[in-house]
């Protein structure tokens, strides 16, 4: 681990999947949101961004998703396929905290919907759609409508709308905050298994040390005023992780120097 051990990051590919240096954002407010972030992001990498509130883990995420644009620095995607056109940027998924689903469609319609902006065909939709929530354990909810879901289940409808896509680099911006932690422990687990079994990269932002540790292959300590990225640590247990882990005492051990280093960042 770094700072613990000493040990970096690597990136899974000689190639990250994204790259950004020298990364600034500088709202019209005058807020300072990130200043002089570089990071590498490897193909089929887990990622958290932590950090307190107000450190710019939201707006990191919204720059990697090309909602936001960096007021100074660069981003690119270095693995990203050329052809005569230009770069063939990856396909993007992003979950929110709250999950967003339109309230008068059934669970398959709210899932198919980026299908549907894209017209594809709606038969082709619906059974994509159907894997979808298949895959998030909802087989069975199709035809439900928001209104009777639970949140976890609306969670799960909102990482299935995601998932439709195929994405290549899965975007979550504290997807699991407002769940209870019995349904919150169960998402982790079911995330960690479509990761696992997809191999789509995660970049993953939390305020939770312990569901960081939980997930993720790496963390981006944050620190605010400026926004910035305080250190790396790579996490040292392998996957499958799973309820085993989440009570062992590496698991603790970890999370004590991931809190330290969080501890440490936010008095910098
Ligand atoms: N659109 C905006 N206009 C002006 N300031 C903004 C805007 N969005 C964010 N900020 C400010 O930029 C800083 C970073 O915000 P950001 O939402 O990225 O942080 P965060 O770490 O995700 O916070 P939280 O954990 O509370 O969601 C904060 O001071 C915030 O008030």
């Amino acid at each position: 681990m770094d700072g613990g051990s000493g040990e970096r990051a690597a990136p899974l590919l000689s190639r990250p999947l994204v790259s950004l240096r020298g990364v600034a954002k500088r709202y019209d407010s005058g807020t300072v949101a990130l200043q002089g972030v570089d990071l590498d992001i490897g193909r089929g990498d887990f990622l958290a961004l932590l950090g307190p509130s107000g450190c710019g883990k939201s707006t990191l995420l919204r720059i990697i998703a090309g909602l936001a644009s960096p007021s100074s620095g660069t981003l690119a995607w270095p693995a990203a396929a050329q052809d005569q056109r230009g770069p063939t940027l990856p396909r993007l998924g992003f979950v929110f905290q709250e999950p967003t689903l339109m309230p008068w469609a059934t669970a398959l319609a709210n899932a198919a919907l980026p299908l549907r902006l894209e017209g594809v065909a709606r038969s082709e939709r619906e059974a994509r759609a159907a894997e979808a929530l298949k895959r998030v354990g909802l087989a069975g909810f199709e035809r439900a409508y928001p209104r009777a879901l639970s949140g976890g289940m609306k969670m799960r409808v909102s990482i299935a709308r995601a998932l439709v896509t195929r994405p290549d680099i899965l975007l979550m911006d504290e997807p699991f905050a407002a769940l209870d932690e019995i349904t919150r422990f169960r998402l982790n687990n079911d995330l960690l298994e479509i990761w696992q079994e997809a191999g789509f990269t995660v970049v993953f932002v939390t305020h939770s040390v312990f569901e960081s540790v939980y997930l993720s292959r790496r963390i981006a300590v944050m620190a605010s005023r400026p926004g910035r990225i305080e250190t790396e640590i790579t996490v040292p247990a392998p996957y499958p992780r799973g309820d085993g882990f989440r009570t062992s005492s590496d698991y603790a051990a970890i999370c004590r120097t991931v809190s330290l280093a969080l501890a440490g960042a936010i008095a910098a």
